[in-house]
């Protein structure tokens, strides 16, 4: 298998997960069961919903055009298509060429539009009830809904003020906790810590930096006492990401005897409530009435507050904008946490790379010791420095999105439109499908040369003037067009704010004495997961060097 299908294989890997496991007859059955389900229950709605064999269309071309050979001429001879369009029905394209969607994409949402992937996903996966008057009403506030999300987490002075707000030097100085009788923070709960000395703890890397940016990402959009107040939030979180989302996107129904679907989905249900505690919270809190728990809503960002006034505007229930805010709250952290693991993954086990990145930094973190002899702290920290003047930090975690992410858009035809890609023209239908899996080009050896290599510098050029930028290029991590991701410039930020924070405070090697290894990777929800935790032993950083 070369590099491009290797990677395009991760997406089948739902799939091939799914059929590997001891009950996989009786899931296929239960998807069969869910697709018929919904076919049904299209007819007597007027709902508009991805069809649920799309995500598996997709990943089966991926893995078959990238293939070539063999692979590539079965999906030439059963598409319907040509050039750069596949896709075997006609309901559903699915275009491979970078140079053609840009364009394409950038058409207006009125013709080609990310809603109702969205409601699908916010009804399907996030699990709001898919009632028509709810369609209505999530057509008529969809905007004014990620307007609100845009101010804070796309508008870059916005982002930068959040991540200086939320005391990421403060924390990272606590990343782990080293005595038998202090109580474990919460981003700690999961990483099954192992005390070695007063100095030394063995965790797990991936479970303690997802809960770690989870709980840095969390109280700007909710709010402190909202993490506070919900005790298995992460848990909740990730039982429900890694359970029960890559089944229920593909049409498997909640009710399927699947037991970390069950759990996921409970899990799911715990969210919804503690979401509609918080809305109803919020709700006294801006009416000027006594607030429930005489919770502290200070700190509860302005995106909630507005996104509450757009649901009122648009009659939600109390209820439903707990289930309709699972889609946020999960889009919040469901990528940008796993990522922030693999980030720092690779700074520390690419050799020479952690040095060259803390000599970037070192401008923008600053350290002093109070007294002689003290540890050193961080006294000063620029998040707008590090994401404006450290090319190397930047180009490194463009590098990991490309080994990592793996981004598709998918867009609905409101209207006919006309494609021009791949040397051909075509006619797509109003009502039909199209999609983009960008993860393809992302192991594309003519774009990238040794593909499968780490290459921290890969995405450094040189701007007019002769300065080291790292730029995006053809990497389309956030997606594209209209439908772009609406918290792009915050979780890059978030990502280079902390990965510079403990890149400067910690050391850390592999707990087995062994090598850096990278784990290998499984499909997630937008970002691979590791098919195995890394146990590594971390000490504030050695200044004796
Ligand atoms: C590393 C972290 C992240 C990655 C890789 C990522 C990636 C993506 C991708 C690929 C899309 C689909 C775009 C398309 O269809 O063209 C998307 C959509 C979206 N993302 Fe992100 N995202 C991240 C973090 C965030 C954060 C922090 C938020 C903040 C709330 C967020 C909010 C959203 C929303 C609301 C959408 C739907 C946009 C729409 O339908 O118009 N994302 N994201």
């Amino acid at each position: 298998m070369n590099a491009t299908t290797e990677a395009a294989a991760t997406q089948l890997g739902l799939v091939a997960r799914a059929s590997s496991h001891p009950y996989a007859t009786a899931l296929l059955v239960l998807i069969a069961s869910a697709l018929l389900l919904n076919a049904v229950s299209r007819k007597a709605s007027k709902q508009v919903n991805l069809p649920a064999w799309v995500p598996i269309e997709i990943a089966l071309t991926s893995v078959l055009v990238a293939s070539g050979g063999l692979g590539l001429r079965l999906c030439s001879m059963l598409r319907r298509r040509t050039g750069a369009l596949f896709g075997v029905t006609s309901k559903h394209s699915i275009l491979l060429d970078i140079k053609g969607q840009d364009r394409f994409f950038a058409a207006p949402s009125s013709s080609l539009s990310g809603h109702m992937r969205d409601w699908t996903m916010t009804t399907r996966v996030f699990g709001m009830d898919a009632t028509d008057e709810l369609f209505d009403k999530a057509n008529a506030s969809s905007k004014g809904l990620y307007v609100a999300v845009e101010r804070l987490f796309v508008n870059d002075a916005a982002s930068t003020a959040a991540i200086l707000r939320a005391d990421v030097p403060g924390k990272i100085a606590r990343l782990a906790t080293f005595s038998p009788d202090a109580k474990l923070q919460k981003w700690e709960l999961s990483a099954q810590r192992r005390i070695i000395d007063d100095k030394a703890v063995e965790v797990s890397l991936a479970k303690l930096l997802r809960d770690f940016g989870a709980c840095i990402a969390i109280p700007l959009l909710y709010g402190q006492d909202f993490v506070d107040r919900y005790e298995t939030i992460l848990s909740d979180l990730w039982s429900f990401d890694n359970d029960a989302f890559p089944l229920l996107i593909i049409g498997v129904p909640k009710w399927a005897p699947i037991k970390g679907l069950r759990e996921g989905v409970a899990a799911r249900s715990r969210m919804h409530k503690e979401l509609e505690g918080l809305y109803r919270r919020i709700t006294q809190y801006q009416n000027g009435e006594p607030v429930d728990f005489d919770a502290d809503m200070s700190d509860v960002s302005a995106v909630a507050l507005e996104r509450n006034k757009v649901y009122i505007e648009h009659g939600y229930s109390v209820h439903h904008r707990g289930q309709s805010d699972l889609g946020i709250f999960w889009a919040q952290n469901g990528n940008t946490q796993p990522l922030l693991f693999w980030f720092i993954g690779y700074v520390y086990s690419t050799p020479g790379l952690l040095d060259s990145i803390r000599k970037e930094v070192a401008p923008y973190v600053q350290l002093a010791a109070a007294n002689p002899g003290d540890e050193p702290e961080i006294t000063s920290y620029d998040p707008a420095g590090l994401s404006r003047d450290c090319p190397l930090l930047k180009s490194a975690l463009f590098e990991t999105f490309r080994l990592t992410s793996e981004p598709t858009s998918i867009r609905y035809l409101n209207r006919p439109l006309t494609l021009h890609a791949g040397g051909h023209t075509h006619d797509l239908k109003a009502g039909t499908w199209l999609s983009a899996p960008h993860a393809v080009a992302q192991y594309d050896p003519e774009l990238y040369p040794d593909p499968t290599k780490f290459d921290p510098a890969r995405f450094i050029e040189e701007d007019e003037s002769g300065r080291r930028i790292a730029r995006y290029g053809k990497l389309k991590p956030w997606g594209l067009g209209t439908g772009i991701c609406k918290g792009r410039t915050f979780a890059e930020k978030e990502i280079l704010a902390i990965g510079a924070a403990i890149v400067t405070l910690w050391d850390m090697e592999p707990a087995d004495g062994a090598a850096w290894k990278m784990p290998g990777t499984i499909p997630g929800t937008g970002v691979k997961k590791p098919t195995e935790d890394m146990r590594v032993i971390l000490r504030k950083r050695s200044w004796a060097a």
